[in-house]
Order: C-alpha cells, then sequence, then structure tokens
C-alpha cells in the first residue's frame, strides 16, 4: 500500500459535516467558482475536502473529466451522496454498475433514442401548446422557472408514465417535488429537515410508481395498452430470450422516478436560462426568431412540428449549448475509488470519493476564449470544442442518456415561445445555485403577443 503522504493537499474539515455546508452556502451565494478557485489557488489542481459525509477528492479540466468519465469499472464506480441513495434506492442506474448498468440503460435508451423519440415530437409538441395557451396566453407577467417546471413534469408524466392531465398527475408532481428537495440535503434524519421529508415523501412515490406499474401491466395484458404508449409499457415489454421481463419491477420503479428526478428539473432550468439570456441578448434572440420563422412559414395552421423541422433548428440549437455551457444545470458529481488510484501523482485511496465540477472547464479560457462571453458560434464546428470539456450531460458509457429529449423539449418551446412572444425581465438579473441554478424569484417575465411582420 502507498504511504499516505501521496494523499492530495486539504483538509476534511469537521466529521460528518466537513465542507458540505461551506460549498452549498458559496452556490447558494453564486460564488461556488470563487470557492474553488480559492482551493484550487491554496492547494493545486487536486485536493481533497469531505462532502456529504465522505472523504473526497476534488478535481477538474479536462483531463480530470476524460479520467472520471472513462475509467473502467474496477476503478471507478458511481457514487452519488448518501441521501440520494436512501431516496431514489439502491437499484436506480446511478447506483448500478457493470452487466446490471449496461442492462438497465440500454433499455431505458432503446426508449430515449432519436430513432424512438421521433414519434413522439407532436405528442411532446402537443404538451407544450396546451402550456402555453393555459399559462402564458394573455397573461401581462409570468414567473418563467415554475412554469417550465410545471411543463417539463408535464411532458415526463405524459411521455414516460402516460399520465396526463388530472388530480392524479398533480399529486404526483407535488410528492417528486418534496422528495426531490431532500436528495441534496444532509443526511440528518431528524423531523423538519428536508432531508427527513425527502425520505417520506420518496415512500409515497415509489407506491404511486408501483401502482402505476400494475394498472399498466393489466392494460398490457387486456391490450388495452401498446408498448409504445410510454416509457413503463416499453420497459414492461421488453423481453430476453427467454421471453423473460428485462427489467425487475423495483427497476422500473426506481428508474421512472430518477428519469423524472434527473428530467424535469434539468430542463425546466435549460428552457429558463434560454428565456432569460433571450431578454438579455436581443441579437441572438432575432436569429433565433428569423431561423423560427422560417420554419413556422413552412407549416399550415395549427399543423405539429416534425423531427425534420427541428433538424433545421440548427442555431437554436448552438444558443441553446451556449446556455449550458454557461449555465450548466449539474454543477457536477461524485465517482468512487474501488481501489487506490494514482491521479496526478497523488493517491486517491480506495473507497473515497472524486467530485467533479462542469463550470470549471466550461469556462477555462484555454478552452472557451472570453468564457463570459455568449458565443454561439464557438458550437459551428463540432471538432473547435475539444472532446470532455462541453460536458453539461457528462460523458462516456454513463452520459445523460435523456440528452435527445431534452433537445426536442427546448427547440419545440422555443420554437412557440419565440414566434408568439416579446418578453423583457421584471426583476434582476441574478441567479443562485440550490443547487441547481435559479434566477431571482424564479425569473419574472413582462411579455406581450409579438406582432409578426
Ligand atoms: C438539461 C437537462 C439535463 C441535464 C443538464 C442532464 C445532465 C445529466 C448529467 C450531467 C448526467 C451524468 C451524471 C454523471 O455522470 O455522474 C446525467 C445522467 C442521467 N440523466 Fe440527465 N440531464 C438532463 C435531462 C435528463 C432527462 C430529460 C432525463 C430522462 C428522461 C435524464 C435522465 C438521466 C439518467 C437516467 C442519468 C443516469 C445515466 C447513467 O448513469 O447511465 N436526464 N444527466
Amino acid at each position: 500500500r502507498k504511504t499516505s503522504k501521496r494523499i492530495p493537499p486539504g483538509s476534511l474539515g469537521i466529521p460528518v459535516i466537513g465542507q458540505s455546508l461551506g460549498l452549498l452556502r458559496a452556490m447558494r451565494a453564486n460564488t461556488a467558482e470563487n470557492w474553488f478557485q480559492e482551493r484550487i489557488r491554496e492547494y493545486g489542481p487536486v485536493s481533497k475536502l469531505s462532502l456529504f459525509g465522505k472523504p473526497t477528492v476534488f478535481i477538474y479540466g479536462q483531463a480530470a473529466n476524460k479520467f472520471v468519465f472513462t475509467s473502467n469499472n474496477s476503478m471507478l464506480a458511481n457514487q452519488q451522496t448518501q441521501s440520494f441513495k436512501m431516496i431514489l434506492g439502491d437499484r436506480n442506474l446511478l447506483e448500478l454498475s457493470g452487466p446490471d448498468h449496461k442492462r438497465v440503460r440500454e433499455a431505458l435508451l432503446s426508449f430515449l433514442r432519436p430513432e424512438s423519440l421521433k414519434q413522439y415530437v407532436g405528442r411532446i409538441g402537443e404538451e407544450i401548446r396546451k402550456h402555453l395557451e393555459m399559462y402564458w396566453q394573455g397573461k401581462q407577467q409570468v414567473t418563467v422557472l415554475p412554469l417550465m417546471k410545471i411543463l417539463t413534469s408535464n411532458i415526463i408524466c405524459s411521455l414516460l408514465f402516460g399520465l396526463e392531465e388530472g388530480t392524479q398527475r398533480d399529486k404526483f408532481v407535488a410528492c417528486f417535488e418534496e422528495m426531490v428537495k431532500g436528495i441534496w440535503a444532509v443526511p440528518i434524519n431528524l423531523p423538519f429537515t428536508r432531508y427527513n421529508r425527502g425520505l417520506r415523501e420518496s415512500a409515497r412515490v415509489q407506491d404511486m410508481m408501483k401502482e402505476l406499474v400494475h394498472e399498466k401491466r393489466l392494460q398490457l395484458e387486456g391490450k388495452s395498452a401498446s408498448p409504445h404508449q410510454d416509457l413503463i409499457t416499453f420497459l414492461l415489454s421488453i423481453r430476453d430470450e427467454d421471453g423473460k421481463e428485462v427489467l425487475s419491477e423495483k427497476e422500473i420503479v426506481q428508474n421512472g422516478a430518477l428519469s423524472m428526478v434527473a428530467g424535469y428539473e434539468t430542463s425546466a432550468i435549460a428552457i429558463t436560462f434560454i428565456i432569460r439570456l433571450f431578454a438579455n441578448e436581443p441579437a441572438v434572440c432575432a436569429a433565433v426568431l428569423q431561423e423560427q420563422q422560417e420554419i413556422a412559414k413552412s407549416k399550415a395552421s395549427g399543423e405539429s412540428l416534425t423531427w425534420d423541422d427541428l433538424a433545421k433548428m440548427k442555431y437554436t440549437w448552438r444558443v441553446a449549448m451556449e446556455t449550458l455551457r454557461m449555465f450548466p444545470p449539474v454543477f457536477g458529481g461524485f465517482r468512487k475509488a474501488l481501489t487506490d488510484i494514482e491521479y496526478d501523482g497523488y493517491l486517491i485511496p480506495k473507497g473515497w470519493q472524486i467530485f467533479w465540477v462542469a463550470p470549471m472547464t466550461h469556462m477555462d479560457n484555454s478552452i472557451f476564449p472570453e468564457p463570459s462571453k455568449f458565443d454561439p458560434s464557438r458550437f459551428e464546428k463540432q471538432a473547435s470544442v475539444p472532446p470532455f470539456s462541453f460536458i453539461p450531460f457528462g460523458g462516456g458509457p454513463r452520459m445523460c442518456p435523456g440528452n435527445e429529449l431534452v433537445r426536442i423539449e427546448i427547440l419545440i418551446t422555443i420554437h412557440y415561445l419565440v414566434t408568439h412572444y416579446e418578453w423583457k425581465l421584471a426583476a434582476d438579473n441574478l441567479f443562485s445555485r440550490d443547487p441547481m441554478p435559479e434566477p431571482s424569484q424564479g425569473l419574472p417575465i413582462k411579455v406581450w403577443p409579438r406582432e409578426l411582420s
């Protein structure tokens, strides 16, 4: 065994709490990048600390990202916080590794890959149109983030769970919201803590999901549902060579819940920051409008957008990518060292966590010159963005399987918004992270119908 002398510099802080509260506080004050810069100044690019009850090594940069995202299963395992595991369960994709991870991920991806999602573009568009009619039409002011959370959770409820408008869907979403708040909490299970509430709501969500799975199973058996109705019916229908279900009920429940948790807030934040950006960057907004008007002109009134229309929205997607670079919804994540690892001259002891963060690479001026400038042209040529330096969706075998769904949601929402409305900010331009970035007051905007020339 190597000597402890080579363990990275830094301090593990006080037991259990370590630096978690300091980091969470910096994220809320939107000073997390400075918090990390200070660490780097004090200890260098590799340092130790303690986060969410575990000894941790913080690493950053393109090489660090490649190491985290591509190291093999015998060296690094995915590692969520204890709160995450307790709330989402031990069979969710983020907790699985090796053949189990591959099997469950393949099943999810069979539903979420472009060739499959193509068929749902009309349905997603319909959900977005209904949302705009209900929450935007005729309004002079709206608060964007809560509305986008309603929109993206409705899309997920419809597409993944087959839950359409109604009280069951509302109850479901409300429980999820409370559950999610517990996930990033310090795991202290005392009454009235976020963590304690998260655990309670998690039990309710699991019960609701189980009930849903039973209903769908009956519907499939009675042929009143098709395998392609939603993700749950799809997962229930996949069989191996012996005709056995590929995923257990527990895996369907936990990965359905994971997809909601991983997908609704992240996507809502991405769309919210694009809407915020349009208010701040009129030239970008005008160029997106031009692209979207071209597409709108080619459609009859009320005609749905198609997969081919989305392929034409190239500039809009570059704007979305640049927004994800500057304001990544997922700040970073953890892996666990399964063995003693030598990294950059230091020892990362077996059992320790490794913490990767996106903004430190996204704002590196050697990769993205003038990183604070909003410049969608950075993404004009795929080759100009080096591998593992643009990581809003992670990378490698655990890269976000929801990224194609996000692309569809963003493009359709922006299409209808920008061709029907204009807006300006009704509050300040600030945002904080808790742990995801949220504009102050949820981004209230003044909104009015666009007069088309
Ligand atoms: C803008 C929106 C989104 C962002 C920024 C995002 C980001 C990420 C990131 C960074 C990871 C990798 C974490 C790691 O390697 O530690 C991830 C994984 C994951 N995401 Fe997303 N995500 C988004 C939307 C979605 C959606 C819509 C879904 C589901 C429909 C989803 C489902 C998942 C799942 C299941 C994983 C785990 C994959 C695995 O471990 O194999 N995400 N996401």
